[in-house]
């Protein structure tokens, strides 16, 4: 009966390893082989490190990482990798909801990269993939895979890989940092209050890229719009029903229609619903303003040039800039946040690069393409910011098309591979526990980084054709609002905040929510 058990089991992982649609996929690419190591000392994948015996088992594996088996839960699924990489090693074999690959080396993280092939395959979560096949959705940039996604990627990138593409933004995205930092100078607010602000920031600043309006994000509790409201609402329901289906609270959404399930589809029902409302009034706009001898700045919008383009249709636009709304967000928050506790608990760093700011800006100028250009400092503290606190538990996620030797294992083609900077990555840094932002600058001399780590050991927006598409504006809000605060205020925690910890769920998030509070300068 055990042995009949074991063999379902082993036949059902088999087969889990590759769904249809990717094998598929994988089957029109060209074959080579990438082994640097010579065949007969290849060993096999079984022979990778990792927590044995029942551990190993499918599909159930999973739960023997977790309580009461171990001291770990899914919140602190960081945790229990990073004990993962101390017990383990550089390569860690883990079923984790099916077989997958730890790496913590950023040099085998390169292996991946030159190996990803054209069409990077990063696997979507199984909530977001699932709403899309219940509704026969064809997804956005989280769950399309292969040539359907590069129809997708290739004329965003046209658009969102120039190096003007953020900039342009820049003097209403300037006014957005303005309310942000106005509000927090008008009064001392609590821990949850001022997380909400951050990703109210982030909506409003996003917004005005997506949807070329101000969605009113950043008004006070006593003057907001319902419509508004009901959209961020259902923002963040969307990300709190997906860490809860890839943190493990929820496993029987993949079944049926869960609570989880049904809580995330009803929100991206409703954020699909008003972001095409936003859309429908965005292109009225552009129509109307086409009269005007000038181009303003709607007309030269993300969006008015998608519209131009013939290449795109309307429903591709909407699916592209809804998907940028989702994804820049949470993410922008959660790291902000991140970067404004670093600050704060460096008082020397905020004042250097408070110096900066004051030299470049003065008190009260907004920031400009050619301010920003003269601003090494603030560009390192969000670089460090991100080293030491990194934005996402798996920087990059990916499942190869053939076959991959990594450290003298051979992984076969399939099976996601997942980096990690937790523990390898620190060996590059001296002192790597501290917030060190100088040691991004380059030398006034040889224009290089000294003793410059390896090129993958800090790489928050991923890399190589699947990089996130939104980095220039995630990395431009973060300048703003940093800089438009600092020129006001000091940033500093509350004793309960001295020693926060982080989680990590989708993004980077503290463990409770943090007290900053502010003085004027
Ligand atoms: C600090 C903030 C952000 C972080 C840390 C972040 C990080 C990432 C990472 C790690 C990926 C996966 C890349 C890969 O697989 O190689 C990604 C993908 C993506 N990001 Fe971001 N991101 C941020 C902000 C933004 C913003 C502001 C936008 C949009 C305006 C955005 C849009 C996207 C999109 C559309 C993808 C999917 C790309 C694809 O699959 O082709 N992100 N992001």
């Amino acid at each position: 009966m055990v042995v009949k058990i074991i063999s379902f089991l082993l036949k059902y992982q088999r087969r889990g390893l590759l769904q249809g649609s990717q094998l598929q996929l994988f089957s029109s690419l060209p074959r080579e082989t990438y082994s640097t190591v010579a065949t007969s000392t290849i060993k096999e994948f079984k022979d990778i490190p990792g927590p044995g015996g029942v551990a190993q088992w499918p599909i159930v594996g999973s739960l023997f990482h977790f309580k009461p088996f171990t001291e770990f839960t899914p919140a602190s699924f960081d945790k229990l990798i990073e004990y993962m990489v101390n017990q383990y090693g550089p390569i860690v074999r883990l079923q984790l909801s099916g077989p997958k690959v730890i790496l913590s080396d950023p040099k085998d993280l390169e292996v991946v990269y030159q190996n990803e092939g054209r069409y990077p395959l990063r696997p979507a979560t199984d909530l977001s993939a699932l709403y899309c096949q219940r509704n026969n959705l064809s997804g956005g940039f989280a769950e399309v895979q292969g040539e359907d996604w590069y129809a997708l990627r290739s004329p965003a990138n046209k658009f969102l890989l120039r190096a003007d593409c953020a900039t342009h933004y820049l003097p209403i995205q300037n006014l957005v940092a303005e309310d942000f930092a106005q509000m927090l100078e008008t009064r001392q607010r609590g821990a949850c209050e001022l997380a909400d602000l951050f990703f109210r920031y982030a909506s409003e600043s996003n917004g005005v890229v997506c949807f070329n309006t101000r969605l009113g994000c950043l008004r006070e509790s006593t003057n907001r719009d319902a419509e508004t409201e009901q959209f961020l609402n259902a923002m963040s329901e969307l990300f709190l029903q997906l860490q809860n289906s890839v943190s493990g609270k929820s496993i029987a959404h993949k079944f049926y229609r869960n609570k989880t399930y049904r809580l995330y589809e009803k929100a991206r029902m409703t954020v699909h619903e008003i972001s095409s409302k936003y859309l429908n009034n965005a292109l009225k706009e552009i129509k109307k303003e086409q009269a005007g001898d000038s181009l303003s700045l709607k007309q030269r919008s993300l969006l008015n040039l998608m519209m131009n383009d013939q290449s795109l249709s309307l429903k591709q636009i909407q699916i592209i800039l809804t998907a940028l709304y989702t994804a820049g967000t949470e993410s922008t928050a959660k790291n902000m946040q991140v970067l404004f506790y670093n600050l704060a608990k460096n008082p020397d760093k905020q004042e250097k690069l408070y110096e900066e700011i004051k030299v470049t800006l003065g008190g009260d100028e907004p920031l400009t393409k050619e301010a920003l250009a003269e601003m090494p400092y603030l560009k390192a503290c969000l670089k460090e910011s991100f080293r030491l606190i990194q934005p996402t538990i798996f920087s990059a996620n990916r499942v190869l098309p053939e076959d991959v030797v990594i450290r003298g294992y051979r992984i076969p083609a399939g099976i996601p591979l997942v980096f990690t900077q937790v523990k390898c990555c620190r060996a590059y840094f001296s002192e790597p526990d501290k917030f060190i932002p100088e040691r991004w600058l380059r030398s006034q001399s040889t224009r290089k980084i000294e003793n410059a780590p390896p090129a993958f050991v800090n790489t928050p927006f991923g890399h190589g054709p699947r990089k996130c598409l939104g980095f220039r504006f995630a990395e431009q809000e973060i300048y703003l609002a940093t800089a438009r605060v600092l020129q006001k205020l000091r940033i500093h925690v509350r004793p309960e905040s001295e020693n926060c910890s982080f989680k990590y769920m989708i993004f980077v998030e503290p463990e409770q929510p943090i007290s900053f509070y502010f003085t004027n300068r």
